[in-house]
């Protein structure tokens, strides 16, 4: 069995990552690690896990790590390096849940985040976008686990970028959050009253994840570019979608392009790409999906491109288990088939 340890257990993805591994035939979760519930019983904290998961958090030692041949980090940036930098010493798979480890231009990331405390160690890492990026997951010794706005966006994107048929700084990502996206240590701007019946942008023109999505998008296209990305948040608690436009280079129909995306994510299991309807939050909600739905704005020569994810699960936790399965050879799927919600 593999020995899992999760640091910041106790937040929205730590949960997560606790909910799924607990499925997962091939993982024992050996440490749950959280400052702020030291020594309490999980079943404290989240009757959910009653009868199921006998776990106490722990505050953090070293100790925990050395035992654990994984560990997760699902703490805020900048938390993030010291202990990254710990279990990477210690020789174990690391996966970064926070923005810590996602960039390879130490001056983008600098530019959102402010100074990184190892920056050598971004040479170390990968970008767990795993159908992207799956050799490099492979060798590296980090993974820098990609935001949530980012999963939706980049892999909607990707079969324009890499066969080059929109035009470069064309990109507009209009995208639409649940609010478990902020985390559970949110401010007043994401409490009920402000966010039931509610729908609001944020962060235009300057949200951090601009920056993320900018440098794997001109990594896909083969050239820097600019793009245009604002975020809303939904009342609604999980799950993204993100409505994306670009200009075509070339005359394309809607049929055209599914069979391009059907190519392009010929072998993936977690993409389903929509030939009739478009996807919804809830068909993915829940699951580790990416639901893909395509459109031509023949007027405006623009294709648009609508991506939902859960963003807790393909988002982050998801994920984070996908790139486990990657670095240890196991079948990608093992853990994380589930169904939707249906209502
Ligand atoms: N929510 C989402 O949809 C997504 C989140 N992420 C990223 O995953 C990471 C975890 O996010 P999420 O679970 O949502 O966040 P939460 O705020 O829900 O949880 C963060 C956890 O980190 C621990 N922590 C340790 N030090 C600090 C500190 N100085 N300040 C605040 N918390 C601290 C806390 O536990 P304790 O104090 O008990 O140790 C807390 O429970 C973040 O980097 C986030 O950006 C990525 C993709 C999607
Ligand atoms: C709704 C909401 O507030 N979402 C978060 C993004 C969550 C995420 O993926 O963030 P990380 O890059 O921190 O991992 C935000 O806009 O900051």
């Amino acid at each position: 069995m593999i020995k899992a340890s999760i640091i910041g257990a106790s937040g929205y993805v730590g949960i997560e990552l606790i909910r799924l591994l607990l499925k997962h035939p091939e993982v024992e979760i050996s440490s749950i690690i959280s400052s702020s519930n030291k020594d309490i019983p999980i079943e404290k904290t989240n009757p959910q896990f009653k009868k199921i998961l006998n776990l106490t958090f722990k505050e953090f030692d070293i100790d925990l790590i050395k035992e654990a041949d994984v560990v997760f980090c699902a703490l805020p940036h900048g938390v993030s390096q010291e202990y990254v930098k710990m279990a990477y010493d210690l020789g174990k798979v690391v996966i970064d849940l926070s923005s810590d480890f996602r960039y390879k231009d130490l001056s983008r990331y600098s530019k959102d985040y402010g100074e990184h405390k190892y920056p050598q160690l971004l040479n170390e890492s990968s970008y767990g976008l795993c159908e992207i990026y799956r050799e490099e997951i492979k060798s590296s010794k980090i993974v820098g686990n990609p935001g949530c706005y980012p999963t939706s966006a980049i892999l909607g994107l990707a079969p324009l970028l890499k066969n080059k048929l929109i035009q470069k700084d064309s990109i507009i990502i209009d995208s639409k959050s649940g609010v478990s996206g902020a985390g559970k240590k949110s401010d007043f701007s994401y409490s009920f009253c402000e966010v039931d019946e509610n729908f609001k942008a944020y962060g235009v023109a300057k949200h951090r994840h601009t920056s993320e999505i900018e440098e794997k998008c001109s990594f896909l296209f083969g050239e820097d570019l600019n793009l245009s990305f604002t975020p809303h948040l939904l009342p609604v608690k999980r799950g993204i979608l993100s409505t994306i436009y670009a200009t075509l280079t070339k005359s394309l129909n809607k049929n055209e392009l599914i069979e391009i995306y059907k190519e392009f994510y010929r072998d993936e299991f977690f993409i389903r790409i929509y030939e009739d309807g478009l996807p919804e939050l809830k068909y993915v909600t829940g699951t580790n999906f990416v639901d893909i739905g395509l459109k031509v704005d023949k007027k405006a020569n623009r294709v648009i491109v609508i991506s939902c994810i859960d963003n807790l699960i393909k988002g982050a936790a998801g994920q984070a288990i996908q790139n486990m399965n990657i670095k240890f050879s196991l079948n990608e799927k093992t853990g994380l088939v589930t169904v939707g919600e249906y209502f």
